[in-house]
């Protein structure tokens, strides 16, 4: 059975509110799914709720209120006030405005009969060891005599090892569009497993958006520099624009270090792009000093403003060969087939360079290579397509002005600033959906006549858009 990560849930969760569902509406769905599958077990009866302050207690308040002439009781695991979200809130709010019995509980959990506990208290929130009262909850749920249906995830349980010390047995536990991995792992504290849809497109949970950002954006609020990402930019054979926009991408996205290596003769002219540049002379023979210099970057992102030429393509592969060498962004010239072990890859590739160097750009084959290379590709196109060879994300921001030269150049950079802290499927599903925000704010702006350093400069909103979207 397809399973879902409650970190792949959170995602979805957000991205779903992105493309127009909002989380009220699967709020919604849970809860009446929950309790249509209560419906089909038992008549009418005495239910007590254990709900927790976030949206696992959420579900359990819909719930409550699709149990025609059930008698339900709510026991609320903290003050109403301190209800987390504003949707669980809300649906608190009505069970209190239709009289529903609710208890406020502190520390002391009252005596009850019930014929069904619903454990509405924890789902994928759960963080570390159950809180008090939750601990004391799920001994006495575990005690009564009643039925026990858990709301998305049993209470204790890490949704995504399976693992608990303490934890709610529920004879039912009723989850929401996908199992989580946990799930299939913990039968006899699960019991039956009903799975139950909440309306979310098949296609929703492959397509890249606002939640992909914010997964990976990170900020430490304590950190010394460079800790947000050390990049070096490597490029320039024949071209000095190129490795210039990679590079301030790189800062636009992040990033605390960024060096640019270009060759000698161009080193002035990169330099005088921008003050934020720290450009230093490329010297490909010079791998050792090469190898000494990626000791303190994170990512090197590689073949940006350089004419496909055999020395490069000889250099790139001596290079990823580089004991210190441990993540790579490949662009234009430096897309190569042979990537060593141990090396972290994200190669971007436009159809035609896809072509040039593996065939074809369908999305079977696409993923063949990501596989066979053991790498993650983003296939840039009207619709960026991101593969591991296992998993593939879609993106569709941007637009018909991002064809101008040198947004590949953007791309590439805003890529490698977020590879620098994160796993490659992620920061290039990220990146793809950034740069075509950007340039989706260019073109709000501008039309489609903007550039590739319009776009440059919209990759910091794009990214504040997404941090603030809630
Ligand atoms: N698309 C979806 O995802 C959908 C998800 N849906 C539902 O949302 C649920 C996830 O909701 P969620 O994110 O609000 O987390 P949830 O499990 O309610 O817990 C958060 C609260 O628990 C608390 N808390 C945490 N650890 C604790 C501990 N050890 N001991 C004690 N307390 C602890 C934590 O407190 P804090 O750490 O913030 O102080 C916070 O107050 C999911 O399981 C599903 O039911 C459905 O609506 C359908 C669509
Ligand atoms: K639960």
């Amino acid at each position: 059975m397809e399973t879902i990560t409650s970190e792949e849930m959170a995602v979805l969760d957000i991205n779903c509110e992105y493309f127009g569902l909002s989380r009220l509406q699967l709020m919604e769905n849970a809860g009446r799914g929950l309790a249509e599958e209560i419906i089909k077990r038992f008549k009418p009866c005495k239910v007590v709720i254990f709900a927790g302050l976030g949206n696992n207690g959420g579900d359990a308040f819909v719930c409550a209120r699709f149990l025609r002439n059930f008698d339900v009781e709510v026991f609320l695991l903290g003050r109403s006030k301190d209800i987390k979200t504003e949707i669980a809130k809300r649906n608190f709010d009505i069970l209190k405005k239709a009289g529903y019995k609710i208890t406020e509980i502190r520390d002391k959990i009252p005596e009850f009969e019930a014929d069904i506990v619903i454990d509405g208290m924890l789902g994928t929130g759960v963080r570390g060891k159950l809180r008090g009262i939750y601990a004391k909850s799920v001994e006495v749920i575990n005690e009564s005599k009643a039925f026990k249906i858990a709301v998305d995830v049993p209470t204790g349980l890490n949704p995504d090892t399976g693992e608990f010390e303490l934890c709610v047995k529920a004879d039912l536990t009723v989850t929401f569009h996908k199992p989580k991995p946990g799930l299939l792992k913990a039968k006899d504290v699960v019991g039956e497993l009903v799975v139950k849809d909440i309306g979310i497109p098949k296609s929703f949970e492959n397509l890249a958006g606002v939640g992909d950002v914010k997964k990976v954006y990170k900020r430490f609020e304590s950190g010394h520099k460079g800790v947000h990402g050390r990049i070096a930019v490597i490029g320039g054979i024949g071209y000095t624009g190129a490795v210039a926009l990679t590079s301030l991408a790189c800062y636009y996205a992040g990033a605390d270090l960024v060096t640019t290596l270009v060759p000698k003769d161009i080193k002035n002219v990169v330099a005088s792009f921008s003050p934020n540049l720290i450009v230093r002379e490329l010297d490909l023979c010079d791998l050792s000093s090469l190898n000494e210099l990626m000791k303190k970057y994170h990512v090197a992102v590689l073949g940006m403003g350089v004419e496909r030429n055999d020395e490069f393509t000889d250099f790139v592969e001596e290079f990823l060969k580089l004991e210190n060498v441990k993540k790579v962004v490949l662009d234009a010239s430096a897309i190569t087939k042979d990537i060593p072990e141990g090396v972290e890859c994200i190669m971007t590739p436009h159809a035609g360079e896809f072509r040039k160097v593996f065939g074809e750009p369908t999305i079977e084959n696409v993923m063949k290579v990501a596989k066979e290379t053991n790498s993650v590709i983003l296939l840039k196109g009207r619709e960026d397509v991101i593969t591991d060879g296992e998993r593939v994300r879609f993106n569709r921001t941007g637009n018909a002005g991002m064809t101008v030269g040198g947004t590949g150049d953007v791309l590439a950079g805003v890529a490698g600033a977020f590879f620098a802290l994160n796993d490659a499927f992620w920061s290039a599903s990220a990146s793809a959906f950034v740069n075509g925000l950007a340039g989706d704010i260019c073109f709000e702006e501008k039309g489609y006549n903007f550039t590739a350093v319009d776009l440059l400069e919209k990759i910091p909103i794009a990214i504040k858009r997404c941090l603030e979207f809630v």
